[in-house]
């Protein structure tokens, strides 16, 4: 193994291709500080609202599979609609799997508040036994269904910096310049950075 390797335990191929597209060296860095692995894994999702606590048991368990000494994030994306203090928040994989996007647009009609935002929270265990956390926000609506619904709610959110388009049909850059992952990961990124240059 590489010294400079990171794990990034997820189960979801669409995530992976973000993050490894966020994640990739930028012109201004004549070499990369780490080298991204995957490995598919589902990891057990406590139940509750507190977005880092949840990242965070994921991270744990994330770890403890690796075992010491290695580096290894996972995060974990809610969809909070503000007309519901939050909620379906983490649990929007399960709404998505068993309801559908239209139903879960539906439970908005009779409010007026579309309002939502999407936040990614990563959780990243640095080998050492020192755990790292790091949000990033989007806000934005839930509007109907538009374009491909090949991941998640892409098509029923409507990021309020994109100009009336809903995540599914913004190119991925574009989605990646001003989504919840895309800042959480710049974030990550920067850290990983600092550390590389100490
Ligand atoms: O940018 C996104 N645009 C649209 N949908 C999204 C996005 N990001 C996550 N999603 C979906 C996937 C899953 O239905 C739920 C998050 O659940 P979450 O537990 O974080 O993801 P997951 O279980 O699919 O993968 P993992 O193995 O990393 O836990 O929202
Ligand atoms: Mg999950």
């Amino acid at each position: 193994m590489a010294t400079n390797e990171i794990i990034f335990i997820t189960g979801n191929e669409n995530k992976l291709k973000e993050v490894q597209m966020i994640l990739a060296p930028d012109a201004s860095q004549t070499n990369a500080s780490f080298v991204l692995v995957n490995r598919a894994l589902d990891l057990d999702e406590v139940q509750g609202v507190d977005l880092e606590e949840i990242a965070l048991h994921k991270c744990k368990q994330a770890a403890a599979i690796v075992g010491p000494g290695r580096p290894v994030f996972v995060e974990d994306t809610a969809l909070c609609f503000d007309e519901f203090n939050g909620l379906p928040g983490a649990y929007i994989k399960w709404f998505v799997k068993s309801m559908g996007l239209a139903k879960i647009v539906k439970m908005l009609e009779p409010f007026e508040n579309k309002d939502a935002q999407a936040v990614t929270t990563i959780a990243y265990a640095d080998g050492e036994g020192t755990y790292h956390t790091f949000q990033g926000i989007t806000r934005g609506r839930i509007v109907d269904s538009r374009g491909p619904t090949t991941f998640g709610w892409d098509s029923i959110f409507e990021p309020l910096e994109a100009q009336g388009a809903t995540y599914a049909e913004m190119h991925k850059k574009a989605k990646n310049l001003i989504s919840q992952r895309g800042r959480a990961f710049a974030k990550f990124k920067q850290h990983l950075l600092d550390q590389a240059n100490r």
